[in-house]
């Protein structure tokens, strides 16, 4: 049984109801196409920048952005993954921000949240520099979501270079791992889709990344070229650096057949190696 899958690569602007209604839009297209899984960039509704995240943060499940993906799950009766929005959240050290990304099933409820594990503090000479902890507090779990297909992993951009988050997915009984993502014009040239392809081939499962489409007149230049990977490593669609919805159909037969004629994770040695998971068995809602 396969089904339709869409990526909604968008053009992020410094309008939250902007966006939203953006984004509203693209989803209906999608919907319109057929698709059943729809997949929305990293900070689709707030520009990725330090300034912005905390104007823009909300919290689950009354703020404006989570309620709207609730909302229009249902309508549609689809599957939402809402790519990832700043959400403000009470914790044991306080008020925080978080890099978080809603997953809401077709009746409109939340199957799980991720937030990112993995903060993107980086500075590259000659490149990009930048701080998410300046302002966003980590993740600590490991998220892989039950649908009606198959259990899917869910991470947000920089978490994807890490290989044992996405191997601890697949050990849980991923055969899908969606990436909400915003790499930029530095580091998306050198490694989006090697480390995309390499994190499909290596587990043997799909790999879709959403980012935002290119936005010469935001602080952060997205990479854009949005990917959808099969378990054999082939490249199913790929965006542009526009605003674009790419699209491919799912067939979750193909992650057993590639995983029965190279049994790559039946033959890893545990006896030699393990990967030791700290985090809980699942995301919270
Ligand atoms: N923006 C990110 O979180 C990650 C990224 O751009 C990179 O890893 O490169």
């Amino acid at each position: 049984m396969s089904f339709k899958t869409a990526v909604c690569q968008m053009l992020v602007s410094h309008s939250k109801s902007d966006n939203i209604s953006k984004a509203k839009s693209m989803i209906e297209e999608a919907v319109s196409q057929g698709a059943e899984l729809i997949i929305m960039p990293e900070m689709f509704n707030c520009p990725y920048e330090n300034t912005s995240f905390p104007d823009f943060a909300e919290s689950y499940p009354d703020g404006e952005t989570v309620k709207f993906l609730a909302q229009t799950a249902k309508e549609n009766k689809i599957y939402l993954v809402g790519g990832s929005v700043p959400e403000s959240a009470e914790t044991e050290s306080g008020r925080q921000i978080f890099n978080t990304s809603f997953f809401f099933d077709p009746q409109g409820q939340l199957i799980v949240r991720h937030r990112k594990v993995h903060l993107f503090d980086i500075d590259i000479e000659g490149g990009i520099s930048f701080r998410e902890s300046d302002t966003l507090g980590r993740g600590d779990q490991i998220t892989v979501a039950g649908t009606k297909w198959c259990d899917i992993g869910l991470a947000i951009c920089y978490d994807m270079r890490f290989p044992e988050l996405m191997r601890a997915m697949v050990l849980k009984g991923a055969k899908m791992i969606l990436i909400p993502a915003a790499f930029n014009t530095t580091t998306g040239p050198a490694h989006w889709e090697i480390t995309l392809k390499t994190r499909a081939v290596d587990n043997q499962t799909f790999v879709i990344a959403a980012s935002p489409a290119r936005n010469l007149e935001a602080a952060y230049h997205a990479y854009g070229h949005s990917l959808i990977v099969d378990p054999w490593g082939e490249i199913l669609a790929e965006a542009g650096t526009g605003e674009e919805i790419i699209y491919a159909s799912i067939d979750l037969e193909l992650v057993d057949r590639v995983r029965r004629q190279l049994p790559l994770l039946r033959h890893r040695r545990t006896d030699l190696y393990r990967l030791e998971v700290n985090s809980q068995p699942m995301a919270q809602k």
